[in-house]
């Protein structure tokens, strides 16, 4: 039986009086690659956020978020053991948080942070074998030639594959990546998913990916998980997402501006999964 990497449950979070998830329940097993869709502002980043530990949930509420096993937090607080989870979890971000002045290859070493000894951090004195683990990550990217250069000379495609490379580095069990394409354009789109999907079919690492382009959804992940308002709306295989599901899915937006002209009950079409 497939090992379960993440486990939430009744999680809620407010901001203020804007009620961003609502008890959204999610499960995902070692190997999937999920994505998460809806609208914007329906919560697919704050959830997130929630599994990395970076926003806490409610306090008033019972939400409890464990990842690889580990528990994040519980009961709006986070728990002593975020670190050992964020340690192992890859979190690639839509402006991809690399060093700008640093070289390609010292932004690949920072993933080895957490497992190098203080001494050798402070100094930013690496191994040789963390140089060629460095080298390697690279290489899986395709940018190896670049290994020297500083990352402001790269694209912003080539800037994500340093992210990814550094994930790879910090020997990450799980991705989470968030909008990881939203600012690329659609070759530089089509390898970083194409980069994600190799690193999840060939290391069976589970990868959660937030996505605005329902196709990239369809093409790169078998599963998705849809949020509308703060809830999950849909929890199933891509291939069934179809046009009316998705019609229902980002028809919020108008069906708040003219509530006399759109049905007012969403139908439910799919059950979510187990
Ligand atoms: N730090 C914050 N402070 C206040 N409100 C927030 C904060 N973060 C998120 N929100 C609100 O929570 C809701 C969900 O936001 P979130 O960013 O998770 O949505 P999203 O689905 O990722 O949207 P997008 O696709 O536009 O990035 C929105 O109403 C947003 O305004």
């Amino acid at each position: 039986m497939s090992q379960q990497v993440i486990s939430v449950q009744q999680l809620n979070k407010h901001f203020a009086n804007n009620h961003a998830l609502k008890n959204v329940e999610l499960s995902v097993t070692q190997g999937e690659m999920v994505a998460l869709l809806g609208p914007s502002g329906s919560g697919k980043s704050t959830l997130l956020r929630h599994l990395n530990g970076l926003v806490c949930s409610d306090k008033s509420a019972k939400g409890y978020v464990e990842v690889l096993g580990i528990p994040v937090q519980k009961n709006g607080k986070y728990c002593a053991s975020v670190r050992q989870s964020r340690s192992q979890t890859g979190y690639i971000f839509q402006q991809f948080n690399l060093v700008t002045r640093l070289s390609v290859l010292h932004n690949v070493l920072i993933g080895a942070l957490s497992r190098t000894p203080s001494w050798r951090s402070l100094s930013a004195r690496f191994s040789l074998s963390q140089k060629r683990q460095a080298l390697a990550a690279l290489k899986r990217v395709g940018l190896e030639q670049f290994a020297l250069q500083r990352v402001s000379t790269l694209s912003g495609g080539q800037q994500q594959r340093v992210a990814i490379a550094r994930a790879l580095m910090q020997q990450a069990k799980i991705i989470l990546a968030d909008e990881p394409i939203a600012s690329l354009d659609p070759e530089s789109s089509r390898i970083v998913m194409e980069i994600l999907r190799d690193i999840n079919q060939q290391e069976g690492i589970a990868v959660v990916v937030t996505l605005h382009q329902v196709d990239y959804a369809k093409r790169y992940c078998p599963r998705v998980v849809a949020l509308k308002q703060g809830e999950v709306f849909y929890d199933g295989p891509s291939e069934q997402l179809g046009d009316n599901s998705l019609a229902a899915l980002y028809g919020s937006q108008s069906e708040q501006d003219s509530p006399q002209q759109t049905p007012q009950t969403v139908p439910q079409l799919w059950p979510q999964t187990a």
